[in-house]
C-alpha cells in the first residue's frame, strides 16, 4: 500500500485525523522509568498500544531518539508499531534537507533503514534536494510550508517580489508542491495548526495535497479552526499532538491519560470535521 492509501484507510478505520507525535522526553517520564533513556522504546511503545485504535498516523520526531543515542530504540519502536498497529502510517519527522547526494543518503535511512511511510522535509535547498526522496515509490514527503513556531514568519512570511503576483515564500512552496514538483503525486505540506487563516490560504492553493498540520495541543492550535480551514473531502489532513497527549500524566498512568486525551482531540478533530 501506498502511503496515500494507507492514510485513507487509518482515517476511515479509526475515524480520525489524529497523528499520536512520538517525541519522548526522559525527563518527562513517570517516576520508574524518569530520567532513563534505555526506557525510550518501552515508554513509547506503550503509548503506541494504548492509541493505536484513535490514529490516523504516528509521528516520531528523530532528534528525540538521536540526542540520547537512541536510534536503535527508534528501529525497534518502528518494528513495534508494525506490529501493534498494522496499518497505521509512520511519518519520520526529520526535516531534512541538503543536496541531491546527501539527500540520497537521507532517503536511504528514512525508508530503508527505518522502513517510515513518510518524512518531512525543509524545501529551502530546492527540488534537487527533495527529489532523491520521490524515487521511492509510494512514499510520502511532507515539505515545510507555514510552520507552526513565531519564528515561521521571518523567511516563510516574506514576499518574492520575482514572481508574479508577487506570493509569498509559503504560498509559493504550496504551489510548486501542488504542481511542478509533485511529479509521483507523494508530496504533501506542513503547516502550523497555530495559523489557520494561512492553512486556508494554502489549501486554496494546494485542493489535493495532504497537510501535516502540528500546534494543537502544547503549541494552543484552534483543533475546529484547523479542520475548517484544511479538510476537504478526498485531501486529508493530519493533526499532529505530541506533548498534550505523552504527557497528560507524569504518574504510572501516563498510558491511559494518554489514551484518555487522545480520544478526547480526535473526537475534538471528528466533530469539527462532521461539522464543517
Ligand atoms: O514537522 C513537524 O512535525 C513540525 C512542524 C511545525 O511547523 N511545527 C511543529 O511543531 N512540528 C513538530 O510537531 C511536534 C509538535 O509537538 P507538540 O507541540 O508537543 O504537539 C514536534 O515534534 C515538532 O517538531
Amino acid at each position: 500500500m501506498t502511503f496515500l492509501e494507507m492514510l485513507r484507510d487509518a482515517a476511515q478505520r479509526n475515524g480520525s485525523m489524529l497523528c499520536v507525535g512520538l517525541d519522548p522526553d526522559p525527563a518527562r517520564f513517570p517516576a520508574a522509568m524518569r530520567g532513563d533513556a534505555s526506557r525510550i522504546h518501552d515508554f513509547c511503545a506503550a503509548i503506541v498500544d494504548a492509541t493505536r485504535d484513535l490514529v490516523i498516523a504516528y509521528k516520531p520526531q528523530i532528534a528525540y531518539f538521536a540526542a540520547h543515542r537512541a536510534e536503535d530504540q527508534l528501529e525497534r519502536l518502528i518494528a513495534h508499531i508494525r506490529a501493534s498497529a498494522p496499518g497505521i502510517p509512520v511519518i519520520l519527522d526529520a526535516k531534512r534537507g541538503d543536496i541531491g547526494s546527501t539527500a540520497e543518503q537521507y532517503a536511504v535511512e528514512a525508508f530503508e533503514r527505518y522502513g517510515a511511510d513518510a518524512v518531512t522535509l525543509s524545501p529551502f535547498m530546492g527540488f534537487d534536494s527533495v527529489q532523491p526522496y520521490l524515487k521511492y515509490p509510494g512514499k510520502g514527503a511532507f515539505l515545510l510550508c507555514r510552520t507552526s513556531n513565531p519564528g515561521g514568519d521571518d523567511l516563510q512570511a516574506q514576499r518574492l517580489a520575482s514572481v508574479e503576483g508577487q506570493p509569498r515564500v509559503f504560498e509559493h512552496i504550496a504551489r510548486l508542491a501542488q504542481g511542478p514538483w509533485n511529479s509521483n503525486g507523494q508530496l504533501g505540506l506542513v503547516v502550523g495548526a497555530t495559523y489557520p487563516a494561512e492553512i486556508e490560504q494554502v489549501r486554496a492553493i494546494a485542493p489535493t495535497l495532504p497537510l501535516l498540520i502540528p500546534g494543537v495541543g502544547a503549541q494552543g492550535g484552534d483543533a475546529e479552526a484547523t479542520v475548517r480551514a484544511g479538510w476537504r473531502a478526498g485531501a486529508p489532513i493530519v493533526v499532529n499532538s505530541s506533548r498534550a497527549i505523552l504527557y497528560a500524566s507524569s504518574g504510572e498512568d501516563f498510558a491511559e491519560a494518554a489514551r484518555r486525551e487522545a480520544l478526547r482531540t480526535r473526537d475534538q478533530l471528528e466533530r469539527a470535521r462532521v461539522a464543517a
